[in-house]
């Protein structure tokens, strides 16, 4: 894991914007993530949140702000080199191996972490195992470690990619809609997952969730973007209570957002 200058905070954003033509996607957009902290994005569709998030990693270079990591200036900086410092991205699509077996996959990601070669993948099927292994125990599947990834069912795929993304000892880990595709049990169970390893290991978490009962079970800060602005900041609490929040879910209506009707995306 890498470091953090003490007590301060592993993501600061400020004045993040970015236009495609005359579109607005983001503008100004400033928030900060504290250690062993669970953020949500929220904001209905086309609210500018994987713009974000694509603007956080390096994939999207803003027109303006600044991204701070770690107290260290990483606007601009290339996915991969933001990766090596620590700040990893599970996207919609699960991204592992299907020929592969679960621990194979764990265990490639650990010797890409240790930059070590891909040719060596033989030498250190053993020597990482045990590391693997536990990695594997963590997110509950110590017991498929040796299964295909072709055959595992979808709730399970999502757990071993956020092994595969442990395996860089991330200091921060950008979830993006990570529960999207699962039935609504399947969803809790994986962010009370993602909760456990926050409060356990002190990895930050930011994501973005469509899924309210799971944003406001889990997340420990809400963040609201509409319109590529931060309308709202807080507990789930005072997200469910503000007004603001509740007339872009509801077009002014008086339910608040978490009932049936008022997410955004069936
Ligand atoms: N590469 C691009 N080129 C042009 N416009 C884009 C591009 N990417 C995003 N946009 C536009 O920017 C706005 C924000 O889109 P973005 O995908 O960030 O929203 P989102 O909140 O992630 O939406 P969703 O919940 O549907 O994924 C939208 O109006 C979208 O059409």
């Amino acid at each position: 894991m890498s470091t953090t200058p003490a007590d301060g905070p592993v993501l600061e954003v400020s004045g993040l914007s970015k236009s495609f033509g005359g579109n607005h996607a983001v503008r100004e957009v400033s928030f900060a993530l504290g250690a062993s902290e669970l953020l949500a994005l929220i904001g209905p569709n086309g609210a500018g949140k994987t713009t974000c998030f694509n603007m956080l990693n390096g994939q999207l270079r803003p027109d303006r702000g600044r991204v701070v990591f770690c107290g260290r200036d990483i606007t601009g900086m290339r996915p991969r080199e933001a990766w090596r410092l620590g700040l990893g991205r599970t996207f919609q699509i699960t991204a592992t191996f299907p020929s592969m077996t679960v621990i194979e996959n764990v265990q490639i990601a650990l010797i890409s972490h240790e930059r070590k070669s891909y040719e060596l993948f033989s030498a250190a099927r053993r020597q990482g195992r045990a590391e693997a292994e536990a990695l594997l125990d963590r997110v509950g599947m110590a017991g498929a470690a040796d299964r295909h990834c072709a055959e595992l069912a979808y709730g399970d795929l999502k757990r071993l990619e956020l092994a595969v993304a442990l395996a860089n000892r991330p200091r921060l880990l950008l979830m993006d809609e990570p529960t999207a595709g699962m039935a609504p049990a399947a969803r809790v169970e994986l962010m009370a997952l993602a909760a456990r390893i926050v409060a356990e290991e002190g990895v930050s978490i930011l994501f973005t969730e469509h899924d309210m009962d799971v944003v406001f079970r889990h997340a420990h800060r809400i963040l609201v973007l509409n319109r590529g602005e931060i309308i709202a900041e807080g507990s789930a609490e005072a997200i469910r209570a503000d007004a603001r929040v509740r007339e872009v879910y509801l077009g002014g209506g008086t339910q608040e957002p978490g009932a049936e009707e008022a997410r955004p995306h069936a």
